[in-house]
């Protein structure tokens, strides 16, 4: 066996301890050490793992996920973080950035109901589970009879409380659970142009120190450049709309057969006053200035479509 350069003595993955991030921990674990490197894990919680009685549009967004694992990257104790791509900030810290995306998993939202094989077979005013503000308001639109309820926690978590008999149903991301090997319980993945995905849903992004050129150059190894880019122009239309989880904003690129890039974009007035705003535009993205372009004009179609 061959390796391009030295191989760096022992990366350190910092992870969030949830089952499922640590499925991607290990997911990245493996793949270097097919590639020859040692590999060991540094689990460790977060405050957004630990507020789980409150939405997390309300208690700071997206950015609790992943303060505690730069801490460690900054403090030297780990090297790189694996994110769902979905939870992290458009614009990193200062001296962190995006080493890589990994081949994107299923990014559809997902219907998981004991009884009921899709959204249409829910009976009128059926509780629905989910603390996405998208998924509320593209449920809405779709099915404005229902009752809607938070439902928080981690996969497992979730599930639980459905098979409680909290909810009749709860739509979660494809990606989870069919990382979780829980495909089984999904009855319907939605078909995009349904239930339009989020920013970045179903890929994985590589965090490091901007300074460590070192592992930037040996993840790059690692990365989809289509998807990657991809979920560039996703996260574009975030960027530019100034979205965090208290905006209800989806995005979600497609190549397309004739090489160019799709994206469709949606956004909801999270008060419910405004209708639904949906655009789609499409262009050649060859590299990130070009993919960046489309999200930005998409943000700009939301914005003339009455997003604000
Ligand atoms: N916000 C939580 C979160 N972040 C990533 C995933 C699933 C996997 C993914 O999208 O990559 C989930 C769970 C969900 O939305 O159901």
């Amino acid at each position: 066996m061959y390796f391009l350069g030295a191989a760096l003595s022992n990366i350190v993955i910092a992870t969030r301890e949830s089952r499922l991030a640590l499925w991607q921990a290990e997911h990245v674990q493996a793949l270097l050490q097919e590639r020859g490197h040692a590999v060991s894990l540094l689990g460790m919680t977060t405050r957004g793992d630990q507020i789980l009685d409150k939405s997390l549009s309300k208690v700071g967004g997206k950015g609790l996920f992943v303060k505690e694992l730069e801490l460690a990257l900054e403090e030297g104790r780990a090297d790189i973080a694996v994110h769902s791509l979905k939870d992290v900030p458009m614009d990193l810290p200062e001296g962190f950035v995006l080493a890589c995306v990994l081949e994107r998993e299923d990014p559809r939202d997902a219907l998981v109901s004991p009884r009921h094989a899709s959204l249409d077979e829910l009976p009128r005013g059926a509780v629905v589970g989910t603390s996405s503000l998208r998924r509320v308001v593209l449920l809405r639109a779709l099915r404005p009879d229902l009752r809607i309820e938070p439902l928080r926690g981690n996969l497992d978590t979730r599930l639980r409380k459905l098979d409680e008999g909290q909810y009749d149903a709860i739509v979660l991301a494809a990606a989870g659970l069919k990382r979780l090997g829980l495909e089984h319980r999904i009855r319907v993945a939605f078909d995009p142009d349904t239930m339009l995905p989020a920013a970045g849903q179903g890929a994985l992004g590589i965090e490091v120190r901007a300074d460590r050129t070192d592992l930037i150059a040996l993840l790059a190894t690692l990365s989809h450049p289509r998807d990657w880019l991809a979920t560039a122009a996703e996260r574009a239309v975030s960027r530019s709309m100034g979205g965090s989880c208290s905006m209800p904003l989806a995005a979600h690129a497609r190549w397309q057969a004739d090489g160019a890039l799709r994206i469709d974009a949606a956004w909801g007035d999270p008060e419910g006053h405004a209708a639904l705003v949906r655009i789609h535009a499409q262009a050649p993205a060859a590299d990130f200035a070009q993919a960046g372009a489309l999200g930005e004009r998409a943000a700009a179609l939301l914005r003339d479509a009455g997003a604000h």
